[in-house]
């Protein structure tokens, strides 16, 4: 009989912080204690201000992980809000994620036996996840979390996607999210939408950063990614270094990244492939892997402190941002603002990159060779490659500009974080009252009782003094994250999944499912932060510093921040999407539009009226009566006026005190459904609770 189910508590006093295990883009990763249980978990602290522009994203991370139930995946214990961060509380898994261990330890690669092992354990994992209709849309070395024991799990469903989601996430033809090296052809270039094939694709190239030490074209920027991947042959195990390996596992990546998703295994046919026969035990992998490791702290501070020095190092190579930019998307996780700036200094980079480009190249062409029998010079195999800058850069600028306008920009809500998650977590009682700026001092993060952030234990060397006060600053940068009640975000891009996906991938009753229903009616993605003024269109062309902004957060996550010229264009194609019973398109996200179009048309309308005044006053009509006839849009007004240009402004006051008014029905309409979506969502919330 199965043990029954430990209940982990729901209250960040009952744990006790130690140290920083994992950093991701808006969240850290400590090992902590569960006090009530005297357990070591890891509490993934994620900072609700930070990811304030992916919610949705958050949302799906902690449901998913909530729900999965598989050896070979991170299922979370619990999760609650402690103030304005989510704690997500999971197995500690001591040897940390295969990124780690290949950068401490083997930064050539592992042997093909532990590889066989790791890479198995991760595919048991995608068969579960894609027989439950989940594409993981995020496989990596980073990703990949080993146990004391040589267990393996694959982690972070940040950017997961249900296939029975009624907004077909994953066909979505307007966001690609993943990781660039490690992401699928069709995914970058959403022409036909994709599916779990994309894991494929991504475990194949996770299976070479397993072997090589690092992904295929890691070296270079994303944009020039994204172009390699699209025009170049598919990468493999070709090279004279990968003589070592055999000729299964040469076949198995061969079959993992074929550019037609159609055309590779399912994980379920792939789990047959002869070279799984090499896999072993997980406590071959724990003597062979983890024995001698230091412990996961203690790598983990020593990474980032390398990283900090090669900063300084390149600093004067790079500059700052784009340095920044480049360490940061070489770390596998990426946190930078993809704009034209961005892009510009990406085309840069190609041209400083142009002679490990060639080679590199040369390399995929010879690889090309020995899989197709296809011969490729090392010059036709690499379109990318320019002859000056500016040719890079326009290049460059063109595909930004395509693949931006890939996504349309959508209505923009108010909404504030903790409501926009409600009913997917435990919020704790307290979050009230942090949200008070008196309240602040009492965050469980700054008061002992209540579970202070421990310093390392183990840490000993002289390095200690340092990371207590990098810690310290954490905890204040954590308990900083309050918000005033009052703050509203507005969201730009909010992403028409559920509206704009045209194809159903798989059409059955799971789709009625209530979370999946939840999901589908309150997208929440997109940036939640305030709209972005320029057009992308013309800031490609002119200087947009700040406009033009394409946002990767986390993930590589392309979405166009904000396409609509500064006054929203109003028309009835949007509000009948929104208004129509079947629309997903959250009601709430019209509000913001009717609301700036009726202010608008009020003050077209006071401009008129004052028109209709002054010619009323200086032809010498009496103007007290016009007016509120003016007003109340008494019809025969018109005939007692004397010129044609005052007929012609009384019926255009007319028509938009019409459509004023129509406008302020529909904006009733739109309150109400939008109460009424509230109260759903706040039901669900609930009943979710209630469920966990
Ligand atoms: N349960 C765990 N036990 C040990 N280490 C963990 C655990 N969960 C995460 N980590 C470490 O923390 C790092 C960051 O965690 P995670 O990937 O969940 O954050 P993220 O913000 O989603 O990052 P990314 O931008 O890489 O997707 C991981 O790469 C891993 O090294």
């Amino acid at each position: 009989m199965e043990a029954p189910k430990k209940k982990f508590p729901v209250n960040a006093k009952d744990y006790k912080l130690y140290e920083e295990v994992g950093e991701g883009v808006s969240a850290s990763v400590y090992r902590a204690l569960c006090v009530p249980l005297n357990e070591i978990v890891a509490i993934k602290v994620l900072d609700l201000e930070k990811c304030n522009n992916d919610l949705d994203g958050i949302r799906r991370e902690v449901q998913t992980m909530s729900l999965i139930n598989h050896p070979n995946l991170l299922q979370s214990y619990c999760s609650f809000t402690t103030g304005y961060n989510l704690w997500v509380v999971m197995p500690y898994m001591a040897g940390g994620s295969c990124l780690h261990i290949i950068k401490s330890s083997f930064p050539e690669g592992f042997e093909e036996p532990v590889i066989a092992t790791m890479l198995r354990e991760v595919l048991k994992s995608l068969v579960y996840l894609h027989a439950h209709g989940h594409i993981h849309r995020d496989v990596k070395a980073g990703n990949i979390l080993v146990d004391f024991n040589g267990s393996i799990k694959l982690a972070d469903f940040g950017v997961s996607a249900c296939m029975f989601d009624a907004g077909d996430r994953q066909r979505s033809r307007n966001t690609f999210v993943g990781t660039p090296c490690w992401m699928a052809p069709e995914v970058m270039q959403q022409l036909h939408g994709y599916d779990f094939k994309a894991d494929i694709w991504s475990f194949g190239i996770t299976a070479l950063e397993l072997a090589h030490g690092h992904a295929p074209f890691s070296k270079y920027p994303p944009m020039k990614v994204l172009l390699m991947t699209l025009q170049n042959a598919p990468p493999g195990l070709d090279y004279e270094r990968d003589k070592k390996f055999s000729k299964s596992f040469k076949e198995m990546v061969a079959a993992c990244l074929v550019k037609d998703p159609k055309k590779r295994p399912s994980s379920e046919k792939l789990m047959k492939h002869p070279f799984f026969k090499h896999a072993r035990t997980s406590s071959y992998l724990e003597r062979t892997v983890l024995d001698g490791l230091r412990p996961l702290g203690d790598r983990f501070r020593m990474l980032k402190a390398k990283e900090a020095d090669l900063l300084v190092q390149n600093k004067e190579l790079y500059g700052d941002r784009e340095h920044l930019s480049q360490q940061e998307y070489i770390r596998g996780i990426s946190a930078w603002n993809f704009n034209l700036d961005d892009l510009k200094n990406q085309a840069a980079l190609i041209h400083d990159y142009d002679e490990i480009s060639i080679v590199e190249d040369t390399k995929t062409s010879e690889q090309q060779n020995g899989l197709n029998g296809v011969t490729l010079s090392a010059e036709n195999s690499s379109p990318t490659m320019y002859n000056n800058h500016s040719d890079a850069k326009s290049h460059l600028q063109d595909t930004a500009h395509e693949i931006l306008n890939l996504e349309n920009s959508f209505a923009a809500f108010p909404i504030e974080p903790l409501q926009a998650l409600e009913g997917c977590f435990d919020i704790c009682e307290d979050d009230v009252a942090a949200v008070s700026p008196t309240a602040r001092d009492e965050n469980p993060l700054d008061n002992e009782q209540q579970g202070p952030i421990k310093l390392p234990l183990e840490a000993s060397d002289q390095d200690t003094e340092r990371d207590d006060a990098a810690h310290l600053g954490r905890i204040k940068s954590l308990q900083r994250t309050t918000i005033p009640e009052t703050r509203k975000y507005m969201s730009c891009s909010l992403l028409p999944d559920n509206v704009l996906s045209p194809n159903k991938l798989v059409g059955n009753g799971e789709r009625d499912h209530p979370q999946l229903r939840f999901q589908a009616e309150h997208n929440y993605s997109g940036p939640l932060q305030h709209r972005q003024k320029n057009n992308m269109t013309s800031s490609l062309s002119e200087d947009a510093s700040e406009g033009a902004m394409v946002q990767r957060k986390g993930r590589f996550q392309v979405t166009e921040a904000d396409l609509s010229p500064k006054a929203p264009v109003f028309n009835s194609s949007s509000l009948d999407m929104a208004s129509s019973p079947t629309s997903s398109v959250p009601a709430a996200s019209l509000l913001p539009s009717l609301q700036t179009v009726l202010q608008h048309n009020t003050m077209q309308r006071e401009e008129v009226l004052r028109l209709i005044k002054f010619v009323e006053q200086t032809s010498g009509s009496p103007s007290g009566n016009s007016m509120e006839h003016a007003e109340t849009g008494n019809g025969d007004i018109s005939q007692t006026l004397p010129t044609p240009r005052e007929r012609e402004l009384h019926s255009q006051a007319i028509q938009l005190q019409q459509s004023i008014g129509s406008l302020v029905e529909q904006l009733q309409r739109q309150k109400m459904r939008n109460a009424q979506l509230e109260k759903k969502l706040s039901d669900l919330g609930k009943k979710y609770s209630i469920q966990e």
